[in-house]
């Protein structure tokens, strides 16, 4: 069920306190919110809302013996990937960053959170439909500066469609297919980046595609691989 309301907060902070208070939640519910005043953002950032826009999250509940549950961001890259690839007149422009960035060129036009909550996890998504904020560190873009803009819940109704495709692939044949959509999505190899982690450490590199868990491979100036499990990548000439 898709669930709409003026105005909140932020969709997952909503969904996390549901899910504590123990209100009877279920796997393809979405919240879907006109407005947010306080969005949340990857790495504490925050996330600008915009009339029009889509804000939405839903949840997943983790389940013994299934993927990973951070690879449900690669999934919930893929279904929007599908999602918006569908509405573009020149959807070659569109490319999923690792792990779960969509860019149109090189502007970011998504925005996935994901926050786990005991046996749940909420998958919240921004998508720039209307209207794109201006970024400190990166190139934002609008859907509707590529065409026409898309009726919101039109929009919800066939994210949640494809949200759902991919979470049944995802539990019936695990991360192999998943990886390989998220893959025919990626930008190419060889892009040049800049991985920032977590422990507050910066490494540039070339992007070097995805290993079968869903980490990432940045190729250093001497060659050699290094695996990264979490962080935030930015394109070179963005920074
Ligand atoms: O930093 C990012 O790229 C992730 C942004 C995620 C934004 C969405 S908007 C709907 C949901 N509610 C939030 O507060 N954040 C997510």
């Amino acid at each position: 069920m898709i669930r709409t309301v003026p105005e909140t907060g932020s969709t997952n902070a909503d969904l996390l306190a549901a899910l504590r208070s123990g209100e009877p939640l279920n796997e393809g519910d979405w919240l879907i919110a006109d407005r947010q005043s306080a969005g949340r953002g990857r790495q504490g950032r925050g996330w600008q809302d915009g009339h029009g826009n889509f804000m939405g999250s839903t949840i997943v509940r983790t389940q013994p013996g299934q993927p990973p549950a951070h690879t449900l961001s690669l999934l919930a890259a893929v279904a929007l990937f599908d999602t918006i690839h569908a509405l573009l007149q020149r959807p070659h422009r569109l490319v999923l960053k690792w792990p779960n960035d969509l860019l149109i060129g090189d502007a970011k036009l998504s925005g996935i959170l994901l926050e786990a909550e005991r046996d749940a996890v909420v998958i919240g998504i921004g998508v720039n439909l209307v209207s794109a904020p201006d970024l400190p560190d990166r190139k934002s873009a609008a859907l509707t500066q590529f065409g026409p803009a898309p009726d919101r819940d039109a929009f919800a109704e066939t994210l949640a469609a494809h949200f759902a495709t991919e979470l049944q692939r995802w539990r019936t044949y695990g991360l192999e297919p998943l990886i390989r959509s998220w893959n025919a999505a990626s930008m190419p190899k060889g892009t040049p980046i800049s991985v920032h982690e977590p422990d507050g450490g910066q490494v540039g590199g070339l992007f070097d595609g995805i290993e079968p868990d869903g980490s990432m491979r940045l190729r250093l100036a001497d060659g050699s691989v290094r695996v990264i499990h979490a962080g935030d990548v930015i394109l070179a000439e963005n920074n």
